[in-house]
């Protein structure tokens, strides 16, 4: 069974509730000289806000959920419903701060326990007209979750968190069939009881679910070496407001276009997902992570693409930029970063772009492709920084959702935003997305790494951290951002992994075009003709 997460306030990010741990003194007057004074603000209300909107389901229709999932597993109280309102982008963290409720809130929860209650829900929720918000993990940061009703009268969220099963496992084939409220801890705990894996590991690994990666086409840290979350799934099986929908039955084929691809990042538009067949892997006995030092972005640029263009990806391959670097060697206390710094400088490297490299498989596996990819990055001119660089990007790989936690106390509008590009526009579009970004913020600190490597081009992630405007905090980012979205707009793809939601929405038809439109609405039409699923997001 999933752990239950509170998903009403920001310090339990976890079910072991880790508490956002302060920035050290050092690292907060760091900041301040890089981004000017920020105000520290109170921390969020341990009650809840005074006024939420009442639920506006009507009671009919609570009976009838309640007689499909049991009445225990229908919720209307407010604690329930604010829980389940927002996702856990920057602006929805400043939503939960806040003590008034400007936001949509899902008049109830409901809670199945498998596919077919699953059904049971959307059969009734389009005999009622009501609005349906397939919630997973609730980690969307493009409002993937946010309770817009649309022109529905109600709206529940509905929570997989029950579908917490692991259906069945075909070692011979390499198949695992797992619930859509599967947490990535857990699909991992249950794989390795058959020393499988998943691979799957992105940085909200420890909330999100087996469903929201399939409905958001997500892409985990290791995607190099495992692939992306659309490269793992062999099947889905979905419940649709027109009835159950079954996709995957070979390894491949050529029966048409590949309809699981429809279904995967459809953002619980089409259907709710209700099972995934995944492609696993035999746990791997063996894992290394390494650190190197390029002396340039545009030398580590280089580096990477040689090494995906050379089939020399490690698993992991991680470039931060200079900016990104110098911030992890400000306030990471835990390397030896004078050093460091001294051990670079000899080598001619002064301002160190760091790049991450980890491999994972048997130790002969390992050792083979470690020696390929470290014989490359050798002749493009990287240094070699050693275990103790990898192993400590290891240890805080998860760090990220707690520091901002911290950060926003501290006063901070912490935010991240990625793309995609080949490689001939990498570097246009990571000078354009960053302009902008300082253009709209001014003093802030916009750091850039590429998360994943292709052959043909790459992810540019990038963080931004600026001083919260106390005034209008909320404009603040959304012109910011806007501003991010129009320089990506033409040169790369408006999302790589976080997928659409609302945020998105207005950029996706300069990527897919009116027709990619069309196209998308005349799908959603015929499996969801009155349109109950997800309104407002994605088309
Ligand atoms: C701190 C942080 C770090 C992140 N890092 C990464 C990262 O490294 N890589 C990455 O890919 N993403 C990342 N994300 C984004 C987010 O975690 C992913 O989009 C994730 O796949 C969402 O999974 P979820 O279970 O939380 O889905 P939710 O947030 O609950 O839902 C996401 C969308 O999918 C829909 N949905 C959810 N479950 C289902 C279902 N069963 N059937 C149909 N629709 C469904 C929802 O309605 C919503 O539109 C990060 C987010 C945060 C907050």
């Amino acid at each position: 069974m999933n752990a239950l997460i509170d998903h009403r306030l920001r310090r339990s990010w976890t079910s072991e509730a880790a508490d956002a741990a302060r920035l050290p003194a050092r690292a907060a007057k760091w900041l301040e000289q890089r981004i000017g004074q920020a105000a520290p603000s109170a921390a969020p209300p341990a009650d809840l806000p005074v006024e939420i909107p009442s639920p506006k389901l009507d009671e009919s229709a609570v009976n009838a959920l309640s007689a499909a999932v049991g009445a225990e597993n229908v919720l209307v109280d407010d604690a329930a419903r604010l829980a389940r309102a927002t996702g856990l982008s920057y602006l929805d963290l400043l939503r939960r701060r806040s003590s008034s409720v400007d936001f949509p809130v899902p008049d109830a929860v409901v809670l199945p326990a498998g596919p077919d209650e699953v059904q049971a829900v959307l059969d009734i929720c389009v005999r009622h007209d009501v609005g349906v918000v397939p919630f997973g993990g609730g980690t969307s940061v493009v409002g993937g979750v946010a309770a817009l009703r649309g022109e529905k009268a109600s709206v529940i969220a509905l929570d997989l968190v029950r579908l917490d099963a692991l259906v069945s496992v075909d070692a011979e084939s390499r198949l695992a069939v797992l619930q859509a409220g599967v947490r990535g801890p857990e699909a991992e705990r249950l794989l390795g009881e058959h020393g499988l894996t998943l691979g799957h590991i992105p940085q909200s690994f420890e909330r999100a679910t087996i469903g929201g990666f399939a409905a958001t086409r997500s892409a985990g840290q290791a995607s190099s070496g495992y692939g992306r979350f659309e490269d793992m799934v062999a099947g889905v099986r979905l419940a649709t407001p027109r009835g159950e929908w079954k996709l995957g039955v070979a390894p491949a084929s050529a029966a048409g276009p590949d309809l699981r691809q429809l279904a995967v990042g459809s953002e619980g538009t089409l259907g709710v997902i209700t099972e995934v067949s995944l492609r696993v892997r035999p746990a791997p006995p063996v894992k290394r992570y390494e650190g190197y030092a390029l002396p340039s972005w545009e030398a580590g640029r280089e580096a990477v693409r040689d090494l995906a263009q050379n089939h020399a990806l490690a698993d992991i391959t991680r470039l931060s930029d200079g900016d990104e670097t110098e911030v992890s060697l400000s306030l990471n206390a835990g390397l030896k970063t004078t050093a460091l710094r001294r051990y670079l400088a000899a080598r001619g490297v002064r301002r160190p772009c760091f790049l991450i490299v980890g491999w994972e498989g048997t130790a002969h596996d390992v050792a083979l492709r470690r020696r390929e990819t470290t014989r490359r990055l050798k002749a493009s001119g990287a240094v070699r920084v050693g275990k103790a660089l990898g192993e400590s990007w290891r240890h805080g790989r998860f760090a990220g959702p707690r520091q901002r936690d911290a950060l926003l106390d501290q006063g901070v509008c912490v935010e991240t935003l990625e793309t995609a590009a080949y490689w001939s526009t990498v570097d246009e579009l990571r000078d354009d997305v960053r302009a902008a970004l300082t253009a709209s913020l001014g003093p802030s600190i916009v750091m850039c790494h590429i998360s994943h490597a292709y052959e043909t081009g790459a992810s540019l992630y990038f963080t931004v951290l600026t001083a919260r405007d106390e005034t209008d905090p909320v404009g603040q980012w959304q012109r910011a951002k806007a501003a991010a979205c129009e320089a990506i707009t033409g040169l790369g793809t408006i999302s790589h992994h976080h997928a659409v939601g609302v945020d998105h929405a207005p950029y996706l038809k300069a990527e897919i075009g009116s027709l990619g439109v069309e196209v998308l609405r005349a799908a959603k039409s015929a499996v969801d003709p009155t349109g109950i699923l997800n309104p407002g997001k994605l088309v």
